[in-house]
């Protein structure tokens, strides 16, 4: 069975059959009647109502018009460069694999204040129900979401329901489940918001009871607090000489639990939640980030031997409030690594049953797309499309390097190389060629005023074609770059390289043969640069057309052989991490017993 898991996002430019209209059937339909419409514009024999917009030049489905007014499927549809101007604008900030939320846990039930009323009762015991707890924010790992637009800004859990008369407790509030990504890693940061100080609450309340008088603004504060019986605070303030105060009593007894919480709820979030949602979590398993408020207390909770009808009860506490960051790293068999226009998008499509964008302009995937390659076996590998890299990603230079945490998590990286691409020369990247430091210090230097940097570029001429010049293995060299600049000894994963579009056969044999000599060269290079630490692995180049889907099954079968031996380790590098755990556990517990045995022999002495 074919899975895919794609953002909303991305699935957003399509064929234009296949993002205006839900259904082939209706697709069809338009197409059909949009030829009949186009064939008698073409003849002019009817002058219908139905081609404004090509009368107009406004064309309803967003897609440019060559000049004899049909589609330019070729061209960047209307309004999609806006998109992709906002994003690279944006350098990967407004990707939907990171976003921040406030949860907060809800405030617990208040405590009911209530007595027993019955004929021939006058007086009847406190029956006041205690508080419901309120809801907690939970997070769920889910393998059914695939991004974070989900997630909201706030995440607020229901509060608990109130106490009631006849001893009836509040229920809890429901708890708020918030399901979130396979790879999600979320974490604590400090609230953007500026806490109050003691002296900013006691500036607060000298406001108030100039506004509302003082014993008036003393009541507010305290019925924060509690929950007062009517006429209680009078009776309070004209209590007769020699009576105890019992309420005073009650509120010490409430000051030393609210500390003693207090005092819990600092020691919980001294270490800031760091929650690491990976391939080892199991579908389904919940995470509390919020915890809910208690309930509070009815009256019957300060019933003593002396005060046998307390008037008070408490309010329900606040629930746990957190700022929580949540990043997104898409878990991947194998990571699609190319220049933008490579091809990625077309080789996911052709290996998978996914449906990303294709386009030939660059950044036409705008967000990470994951496919799923079936084999025959039912064996499945889960391939991550993201979008291209340019020169200077590290430098937040294109769409940034944001997204590249997609395939910090593959287990493979699979690069994506254009083999018919022929410049010549080497393409210039603004913002990265334009200016360097060493430029800087030569034009300081030089003293009649012409910029050295220009005449370093005269210099050396540009469109000096070399002979041992590869477009394509200076696209692979700045893809290796990159990735090290992300990530120092990223590049050191399995990984194997697709020569894309080996249809052009002008060029990509030609191409090719150097390809591979200067790839195989500059591997070795690098695997005694780092001898250490590399993996003794060659890297394998496939020739594939993927418009065409030749030579598919060839890298399907090497990437599945890559894959599996990479699982194999990892899971005998786990085998052998809990055999050790074990042993370790054992030898403790060995000495342990030694001890134990040693003590109790000198004591029998
Ligand atoms: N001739 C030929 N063209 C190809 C092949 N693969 C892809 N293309 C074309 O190359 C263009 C770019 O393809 P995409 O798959 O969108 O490239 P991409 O790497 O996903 O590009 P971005 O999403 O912008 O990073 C499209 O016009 C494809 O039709 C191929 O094997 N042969
Ligand atoms: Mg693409």
């Amino acid at each position: 069975m074919h899975r895919v898991m794609t953002p909303c996002t991305a699935q957003r430019w399509h064929h234009p059959a296949k993002t205006l209209f839900r259904t082939q059937a209706h697709a069809r339909t338009f197409n059909s009647l949009s030829l009949i419409t186009r064939a008698q514009d073409n003849t002019g024999s009817l002058d219908n109502d139905n081609n404004t917009s090509t009368e107009d030049n406004t064309p309803v489905d967003g897609w440019q018009r060559t000049a004899d007014g049909l589609p330019d499927y070729t061209a960047e549809p209307r309004g999609r460069a806006k998109g992709v101007e906002w994003k690279l604008r944006a350098k990967g900030r407004n990707f939907v694999d990171f976003c921040r939320i406030k949860v907060s846990g809800g405030q617990g039930g208040d405590g009911c204040v209530s007595f027993h009323r019955e004929k021939f009762v006058a007086f009847g015991q406190p029956n006041g129900g205690n508080g419901g707890r309120g809801g907690n924010v939970i997070f769920e790992a889910s393998a059914n979401e695939t991004s974070l637009q989900h997630i909201p800004h706030t995440g607020s859990a229901p509060r608990g329901v109130h106490g009631k008369g006849s001893l009836m407790h509040g229920h809890a509030g429901k708890d708020l489940i918030i399901k979130v990504p396979m790879g999600t890693i979320i974490r604590e940061v400090p609230s953007p918001e500026k806490e109050k100080s003691a002296e900013d609450e006691d500036e607060d309340l000298f406001h108030k009871s100039l506004e509302l008088g003082e014993t008036e603004a003393k009541d507010k504060e305290m019925s924060k607090r509690w929950v007062l019986y009517p006429r209680l605070a009078n009776s309070l303030t004209a209590l007769p000489e020699g009576k105890v105060n019992y309420f005073e009593e009650a509120q010490a007894w409430v000051a030393e639990e609210d500390r003693i919480v207090e005092a819990r709820r600092a020691a919980m979030s001294k270490k800031p939640l760091l929650l690491d949602v990976n391939e080892h979590t199991e579908d389904g398993t919940q995470f509390m980030v919020g915890r809910g408020g208690g309930g509070g207390y009815g009256n019957p909770h300060f019933l003593t031997t002396q005060n046998r009808a307390p008037k008070y009860a408490t309010r329900g506490r606040e629930g746990q409030t957190r700022w929580l960051t949540l990043e997104l790293k898409t878990i991947a068999d194998a990571g699609l690594v190319g220049l933008p226009n490579a091809g990625k998008s077309t080789f996911l499509q052709a290996v998978s049953n996914a449906h990303p964008a294709i386009a030939p302009y660059p950044f036409t995937t705008l967000n990470p797309y994951i496919g799923t390659v079936d084999y025959s076996d039912s064996y499945q590998v889960k391939v991550a499309d993201i979008p291209g890299l340019i020169r200077g990603a590290h430098m937040n230079i294109g769409l940034g390097h944001s997204f590249l945490r997609h395939v910090e998590r593959s287990k493979v990286l699979v690069y994506v190389i254009d083999i018919a691409a022929e410049f010549g020369i080497k393409r210039r990247v603004k913002g990265v060629d334009d200016w360097t430091p060493e430029e800087d210090l030569e034009q300081e230097e030089t003293k009649d005023g012409e910029s050295a940097s220009l005449k370093s570029s005269q210099d050396e001429d540009p469109n000096a074609v070399n002979a041992e010049y590869s477009q394509p293995f200076e696209d692979w060299k700045t893809l290796l770059d990159e990735l090290e600049a992300y990530q120092p000894g990223l590049t050191r994963r399995p990984s194997m390289i697709i020569a894309n579009k080996a249809d052009v056969t002008e060029v990509a044999p030609k191409n090719l043969k150097l390809f591979q000599k200067l790839v195989h060269d500059e591997w070795a290079k690098r695997r005694v640069a780092n001898s250490s630490t590399t993996d003794d692995h060659d890297i394998q180049i496939v020739p594939v057309s993927a418009k065409y889907k030749k030579n598919i099954v060839k890298v399907t079968s090497i990437l599945r052989e890559i894959v599996e031996t990479e699982k194999a380790k990892e899971s005998a590098a786990a085998a052998r991490k809990e055999q050790r755990e074990r042993e370790e556990e054992e030898e403790a517990l060995a000495f342990k017993a030694t001890r134990r045995n040693i003590m109790n022999n000198s004591s029998n002495e």
